[in-house]
Formats: C-alpha cells, structure tokens, sequence
C-alpha cells in the first residue's frame, strides 16, 4: 500500500532538502511505522537510499528494520541486524548506553535529538546526532521506538578544530589573541568587582628576525615553540601567557601584588636568556617587557596592551634585556613618536629633508680631506627634528630603506656636481642605518646610485655602527666584501662603545675607525677616556685602519689626538654641519687651512 499524499510530499522533501533529513525522516517514520498497512518494502526503499542510519527496534531493542547505513554501523549484514539487539552486535559497554537513552525515550514518550556515542567492533568511536521517538500503536500504548542517526564525527572534528584555532595559536599552542582578549575582558569585570589590579606584560624578543634571516624559519619556528613552553612552565595557574603573534607574547596576572611584578619580569627574562638547543644551533636570546597595570594605566583591554607595548618600546629604547613599567612620561613619547612617524611618512614628497656636509680634516696638516652627510628635517609643524629622534622612528617604521636611498642620491649627486664644478677631491662620507645594512639589496642599491650618477667609488665612504658591524658580525663580513668589490670605502661609526671583538674586525673591509664622540668630549679630563682612545689608535694603526676624531670641539683635545697619531678630525672646532651652499664657501674661503 502506498503513503499518502502527505507521506509522499515529506518523502520528496527528504530527497530534495538534504538538510532537514532527520525531521523528515523521524516524521515518515512516526506516521507511517503506526499504521497497520505500512508497505514495509516501500519504506526500505525509502529510507535504504540515505547514508543516516534508519532503524526501529521493538521495547526489547530488537531491531524491526535497520536501512543499510544503519546495518553497516552495527557492522552486520542487513539480514543479520534484524530480529537483533545491539547487545548481540556491538561492545557491551555502547550497547548498554545506547539501550539506556532507549529507555528514557520510550519512557518519557517524546521524540528527542541528541549526541550519543557508538564505539563499533573495530574499536571505531564514531559520534552520531540522533532523533529518536516512540512508537505508539492505534490504542495509544508504546510499541517501539524509531531512530534516525546522522554521523557527525567529521563535522564535529571540524567544528573543534575551528574552535581551537580561533582561540589558539597554531604553532606554539598557547592561547591567541581572541582568547586573551576574552580573558581580560573578563579578568578587567573580576578585578572591578574586587577592587584588585591586573598586569599585562607585553614581551618582545631582542633581534628575533636575525635568527629568522640567518638561520631560517624552521630555526626561528622551533625557538618560538620551545620559549613558549618555557613560558607556560612559570605560570601561576590563574595567569596566563598569549601569543599575539610573531615574537609577541603576552601575560596577564592577576590579583597581582604591585611590589612582586618586578622580580616577575626579570624571572621572564631570565627563562627567556636560558640558552636554546636547537637543530643543532645553540641560541642564546633576550627580550624586552612592558608593563601596565590596571586600573591605574587604562581601564580597558585595547589601552593596557597599548600601555603595555609602549612600554616594552622604551625597554628597547634603553638597551634591550630588561622590562620598563608604563609611565605618563612614556605615554608622552608615545604620541610625540606617533606624531613624528605619521609626519615621516610625507617628508620626502613634501620636501621637508635635506643635507648638511661637516666637513672632516687631516689631523696632520688641517687641510679638507672628507665631509660627513647628515640628514636634517625640518616639519612646519613639529619644526626642526633631530635626527636622534626621527633615524630611529624612522628605523623602525622600515622609512630609512626610502629615506636613507633618497640620502645616499642627493649626496652622490652632489659630490659629483662639487668635482665637476673643479673642488679639490675629497672623500664624501654616508651614514648606513643598521636596518639598511641588513637589507639585501644594499650593494647593488649602492653600485646603481654611483653608476646612474657617475661618481666613481673612491669618492664615496659608508659609515656603519659598530654595533650595527658587530651585531651579526658573518653577515656584515660579506656586505662589505660586496660593497669593497663595488670599490666604495667602510668606516666603523660610534667606534670604542659595542665592545668590537678582534677577530671580526681583522676581517671586515674597513678603512677607518671613528672615535665614539663620547670619548672625545672628556679626553682632557678624563684618564680613562684618554687610555681608551689611545688604545684605539695604536690597535687601529696595528690593523692598517685610519683614525677619525668625531665631535672635537676645543684646541685641547684636537692637541692631544694629533700627538697620540689620530688621522682626521671631524668636529665643531672646525665647523658645524653646514648646508651644501655654505658647505661650497667654506671650502673656498678656508681651504687650504693649516690648523
Ligand atoms: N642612518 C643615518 N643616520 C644619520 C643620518 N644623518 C644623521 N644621522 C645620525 O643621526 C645621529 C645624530 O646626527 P646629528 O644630529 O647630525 O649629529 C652629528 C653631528 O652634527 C654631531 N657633531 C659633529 N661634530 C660635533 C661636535 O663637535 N660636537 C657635538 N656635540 N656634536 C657634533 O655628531 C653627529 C655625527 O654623528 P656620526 O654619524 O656618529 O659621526 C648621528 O648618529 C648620525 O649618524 C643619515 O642620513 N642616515
């Protein structure tokens, strides 16, 4: 016999809306299962063409009829299954939980959806969404029960995965910033509620992407994974320890006691400073911390992870390896360098940059033998800048690749107009920030610039730091060796103050060492200044290096370093940066200028 229209319509849908399969389906079943003159072959037809497992069992679980996707779940033919209960075909453990969900069912007489697990002969755990209801017969009394069960064991997997990765990080496995956030959002109501404070700790590694770019990736993945391990170990149970991303990580302490956050931060950069072993590299890094508490910093999450980062920004600034709590000074830097940064941006387009030469002398004779180009700003606003102030901004918002291009052309062109114009030859000296010196296209960036300006390269200089040099001292060996082929000078900057291992700076292609200004301020007073710049000059003519003497600015200390065998001077005893026009009249005016 066949269903009635109604049946017919649901069965259409059930083929149609793949969907809503198990309400249809559950609800074939319940009107069809109690008439008396259900087409049984009919309705295996139906129900055998769905990959949900069909069934209806009898009040002692015996199945009545079990589709195909059910018979293959119980791991039986489908013969087999029927006149069965799930005792007889699945481990007993399964069969008695599934039979007590039956139970409750036929017991409560309504139709329920639900999660139920099947672990089947094989030892497959497979996770099934059921509907199961009643069966009723015309007089009213339970006979049976009908199921339909979907399996969502993938689903479910994807649906966890989705979850985990929207709140953890993938490589290290430490919770993400969508967990932090939802852990200060609720840590900030607690706090409030207690009248207690919350500390984020904002830590940054000191040079990560070094190991990155000369060791790799997989090095730098490693390291990141093994800190974070590290990290999690010196947790309090109620803290918590975020990867933002990158070498960002931050933590979040509650109920803090103020006193005690110090001793915490320096425990981080203590685990952090513990050498990594690591494919077969031993590593050795530091961090720099911030910290901002709540509420006395800012009340809400967004203005401690701000306070907090602005924070680790000054620990950078004061030399990396070690923490920096937020402070309303830090907070005045903080805008000004976001001032200065936004107003970089437009400087070079808005031609706002320009350079002034100090002209640099033989300490020998005091005649011009090179100048230094340094960079000047001068915004309508903010007025003039110090380059103290925007070369770092500026370094670490990646504009010195720009400016510093824009720099190296100006002053390549015009030491090839001051040739052409017939000024006596002299060295032109360019300052590399470390950042540029790191960039991979430094040497062919240099060669292009001489070349499309004609300047042949013995008239130019690169000054980079010492600790620019020293940082990565292989690396630096094998810019310079680029750049020596290209025939263009090296000079070591700011030398005596990053402590330059010997061995290395046999190897680099330098020319001359600069005397850290530092030195030179007080080497008429100062016994000790006076035996280190005395030693730099021996051990620098032991090398076959030159000597400059910057910021000399008294008859005194030019005396002293010409008797000890300093070669050049560069200071304001002779003259102050001047503009190129100023910089043409100097020359005129003083040269040839014995001292
Ligand atoms: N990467 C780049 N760095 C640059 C560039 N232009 C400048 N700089 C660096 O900025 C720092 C500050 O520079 P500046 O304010 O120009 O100061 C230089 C001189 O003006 C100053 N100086 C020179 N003589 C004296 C002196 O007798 N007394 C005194 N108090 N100061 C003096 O010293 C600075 C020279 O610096 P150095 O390069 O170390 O020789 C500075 O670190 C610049 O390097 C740029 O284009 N790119």
């Amino acid at each position: 016999m066949r269903f009635d229209r109604g049946t017919d319509l649901l069965v259409w849908s059930l083929l149609v809306l793949n969907g809503i399969v198990i309400s249809v389906l559950s609800e074939i079943l319940r009107r069809a299962l109690h008439r008396r003159d259900v087409d049984r072959n009919l309705l295996t037809n139906v129900v055998g063409g769905t990959s949900d497992a069909i069934y209806v069992k009898d009040l002692k679980g015996r199945y009545l009829l079990a589709n195909g996707a059910a018979a293959s779940y119980l791991g039986r033919p489908q013969a087999e299954v029927l006149g069965r209960d799930d005792l007889a075909m699945l481990p007993a453990e399964t069969a008695l939980a599934i039979g007590k969900l039956d139970q409750e069912i036929i017991a409560s007489g309504r139709t329920q959806t639900q999660e139920e697990y099947l672990v089947n002969q094989s030892g497959e755990r497979i996770l099934f969404q059921s509907t199961k209801g009643p069966i009723y017969d015309p007089s009213g009394a339970v006979v049976g029960l009908f199921g339909v069960s979907r399996d969502i064991t993938k689903s479910k997997l994807a649906e966890e995965r989705i979850q985990y990765l929207a709140h953890y990080d993938v490589l290290t496995g430490l919770p993400n910033r969508v967990q932090l956030d939802e852990r200060i959002q609720h840590a900030i109501g607690q706090a409030a509620d207690g009248g207690q404070k919350l500390a984020v700790l904002f830590l940054d590694l000191d040079h990560f992407k070094d190991i990155n770019d000369s060791l790799g990736h997989s090095v730098g993945d490693a390291l990141l994974v093994a800190l974070a391990r590290r990290l999690r170990g010196i947790m309090r149970a109620d803290d918590m320890v975020a990867r933002l991303g990158g070498d960002e990580f931050v933590f979040l302490l509650q109920g803090v006691d103020v006193g005690g956050l110090a001793q915490t931060a320096q425990r981080i950069l203590d685990v952090v400073e513990e050498p990594f072993s690591i494919e077969q590299h031993e590593l050795t890094v530091s961090g720099s911390i911030g910290i901002a508490l709540y509420p006395d910093d800012s009340g809400d999450l967004e203005g401690l992870v701000k306070c907090a980062d602005a924070a680790m920004y000054r620990a950078k600034q004061n030399g990396r390896n070690r923490y920096c709590f937020f402070t309303a000074e830090i907070e005045a830097l903080t805008v000004r360098r976001m001032q200065v940064v936004s107003a970089l941006r437009h400087a070079l387009e808005q031609h706002q940059l320009t350079i002034h030469y100090q002209p640099q002398f033989s300490a020998r004779d005091g005649r011009i033998i090179g100048a230094e180009a340094l960079l000047r700003w001068h915004h309508p606003l903010l007025g003039q800048v110090s380059p103290e102030e925007f070369i770092p901004a500026a370094e670490d918002s990646g504009l010195i690749v720009t400016i510093g291009e824009w720099v190296l052309r100006r002053a390549v062109r015009q030491m090839k107009a001051w040739l052409d114009e017939g000024m006596a030859p002299f060295v032109l000296a360019v300052n590399l920030s470390t950042v540029q010196f790191r960039h991979p296209n430094l040497p062919a960036m240099v060669a292009t610039i001489l070349a499309e300006e004609q300047l042949p390269p013995q008239y130019l200089e690169l000054e980079l730091t010492e600790s620019g040099a020293m940082h990565d001292p292989p690396a630096a060996i094998a810019v310079m060796d680029q750049l020596h082929e290209h025939g263009v000078r090296m000079a070591i900057d700011d030398f005596g103050i990053a402590y330059s291992s010997l061995s290395y700076l046999k190897k680099f292609k330098v020319y001359k060492l600069k005397i850290d200004q530092s030195f030179v301020r007080d080497i008429s007073a100062d016994p000790e200044d006076r035996a280190i710049v005395t030693a730099i000059i021996a051990m620098a003519r032991g090398l076959g290096l030159r000597t400059i003497a910057e910021g000399v600015e008294t008859q005194a200390q030019l005396e002293f370093l010409r008797e000890h065998g300093c070669d050049e001077i560069q200071g304001y005893y002779y003259s102050k940066p001047l503009t190129a026009e100023q910089f043409g009249r100097f020359v005129h005016e003083v040269e040839p200028c014995a001292a």
